[in-house]
């Protein structure tokens, strides 16, 4: 694969304008997930609307998708998966690759350029830098904590994390004062506030001068936006499958299902692609759009994972077979989380359901059960407290959403002497050991559960609410004495009964 062989595989969209100085995106977290959705938005905006959409990106640590991606010139081909069948085709729109932790100061650069206009944001939850104890900046994070020192210090050397590296390149960009927009698309609340709110943190106590805070406030946006495909990861069979497509090697292929939906804020001040004409809708509901991907998609999405891991079931789709778990998870969506949501006006609630079930079931992506329910601790945060918080706070009790912690639990952080299986043990996250820890000693899967909880891995409102602990570790105390099913036997119980 390479520019060469452009004029023989179907192209999605247009190409971005060779010249690597009209490339107006600078992209961070070069994963799957942008490769198969801002990207092919933006070439199909472009395909519309010729303009400098060319995009930079920046992988986080890794070499593993910059490498192949340079030696095919940045073209890659993007696989999609759909009860039709499989196609594919090939895009072109990428003109700068690197690595943040590489090269700091070329990402500093890069933000601080003029001809960039705008800059997307795939980097997952973690990314952000929220502390999960005080939603404010994640001060307790070595990595941030680094930063922060080092940012203060006379001769400032590298940002480490995102949030710095945002901050270094924007107190530069304030001496020219180009606009300029942040964009997130990961499954984070209010995800363009919430980076404000922490790139504003960090400016501040890293002691940042007026100037960049003032360019920060006043001429730079951090645009919302609700982003929606599910992507799973590459693996060798994906390039074997695009050969077999299109006659050619591709190192870098993504795979993704053909739904995919991208509802954004229009609050650019140095302009962007005509994503309208490239199937994304702007919107200034943005936000409702939001809860309604992360808590009628991702929470139920997360609780297939994990009963379907403790039920031994490889992927999504074997699980969603399942009919207990399938009723488990819409029982979640129907008593517990839609309630909570206010709908955008636009969206037909019950075709987005109907269409989730069928993307759940789709056996040729082959999600797998470890994937989704990997990095809990990250993900959690954003799908369980609020809509928990608010049945609890009328007075009933989320007993699905409890299930989704209990499964997690037990998966992830099991109590000493269960073993949850071989898919379960394939899930890693970040805050394992940390869990571990604070559960080390409980003799009880019920004491496991309330530890687990009061550490603030979740929020620190939900582990006050007692009746919730305690569900959640009766219900930690079937799963592994009894078993998955019977555990989401007795959640669904509870929760027919306390939303009748
Ligand atoms: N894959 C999907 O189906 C999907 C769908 C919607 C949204 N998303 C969002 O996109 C994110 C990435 O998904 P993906 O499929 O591309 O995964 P991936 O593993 O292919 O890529 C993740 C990217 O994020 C970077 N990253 C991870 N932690 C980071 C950190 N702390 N700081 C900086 N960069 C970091 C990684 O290096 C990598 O570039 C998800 O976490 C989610 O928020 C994914
Ligand atoms: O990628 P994660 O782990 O944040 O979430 C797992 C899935 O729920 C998620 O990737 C969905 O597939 C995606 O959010 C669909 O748009």
């Amino acid at each position: 694969m390479g520019r060469s062989r452009l004029g023989t595989v179907p192209l999605l969209g247009a190409s971005a304008p060779e010249d690597p100085a009209r490339a107006g995106i600078i992209h961070l977290g070069l994963g799957a997930f942008h490769r198969a959705h801002a990207a092919v938005h933006t070439a199909l905006a472009m395909q519309a609307e010729p303009g400098d959409w060319g995009i930079v990106g920046f992988a986080h640590r890794s070499r593993r998708v910059v490498d192949p991606m340079a030696r095919q010139d940045g073209v890659y081909s993007v696989l999609e998966l759909s009860e039709a069948g499989a196609r594919a085709d090939v895009l072109n729109v990428h003109r700068g690759l690197g690595v943040m932790a590489e090269e700091p100061q070329r990402v500093i650069a890069e933000i601080a350029d003029p001809a960039r206009k705008l800059l997307t944001l795939a980097v997952s939850e973690g990314g952000y830098s929220v502390s999960p104890r005080t939603g404010g900046l994640d001060v307790d994070s070595p990595a941030l904590r680094a930063d922060l020192d080092d940012a203060r210090s006379e001769n400032p050397a590298a940002p480490r994390t995102v949030i710095g590296l945002l901050a270094a390149g924007l107190t530069a960009r304030a001496r020219s004062g180009a606009p300029f927009a942040v964009l997130p698309c990961d499954n984070v609340s209010a995800a363009g506030r919430t980076t404000r709110r922490m790139v504003t943190e960090f400016l501040q106590l890293s002691g940042a001068d007026e100037d960049a805070l003032t360019f920060v406030r006043e001429h730079v946006s951090f645009p919302d936006a609700m982003v929606d495909r599910i992507v799973p990861a590459t693996t060798p069979a994906t390039s074997a499958q695009v050969a077999a497509l299109l006659g050619v090697q591709d190192d870098a292929p993504v795979r993704a299902e053909q739904f995919s939906m991208w509802v954004i804020e229009d609050d650019f001040p140095a302009g962007r692609p005509a994503w309208e004409r490239g199937g994304a809708i702007m919107s200034s509901e943005v936000e409702k759009y939001e809860q309604v991907k992360l808590r009628i998609l991702n929470g139920p999405h997360s609780l297939i994972a994990y009963l379907g891991a403790l039920d031994d079931r490889p992927t999504i789709p074997a699980a969603f077979a399942e009919d207990w778990i399938a009723e488990a998870t819409l029982a979640l969506i129907h008593h517990e989380n839609l309630p909570t949501i206010d709908l955008p006006a636009d969206l037909d609630v019950n075709g987005y359901i109907e269409d989730l079930t069928h993307r759940w079931r789709n056996h040729d992506l082959g999600h797998r059960t470890a994937q989704v329910g990997s990095d809990g601790s990250m993900r959690l945060p954003q799908r369980v407290p609020t809509p928990a918080l608010t049945h609890l706070r009328a007075g009933r009790l989320p007993a699905m959403l409890a299930l989704t912690v209990a499964a997690w639990f037990a998966c992830v952080v099991p109590p000493a002497g269960f073993d949850p299986g071989e898919q379960a043990r394939a899930m890693t996250d970040p805050d394992q050991a940390r869990l571990q820890e604070v559960a080390a000693g409980t003799t009880t899967p019920a004491a496991h559960a309330r530890a687990l909880l009061a550490s603030g891995c979740l929020s620190t409102e939900l582990a006050a609410h007692e009746e919730f602990t305690d569900l959640v570790g009766a219900l930690l105390t079937t799963l592994v004495s009894v078993g998955p099913r019977a555990a989401a036997a007795e959640a669904l119980t509870l929760s027919m009964k306390e939303n009748r």
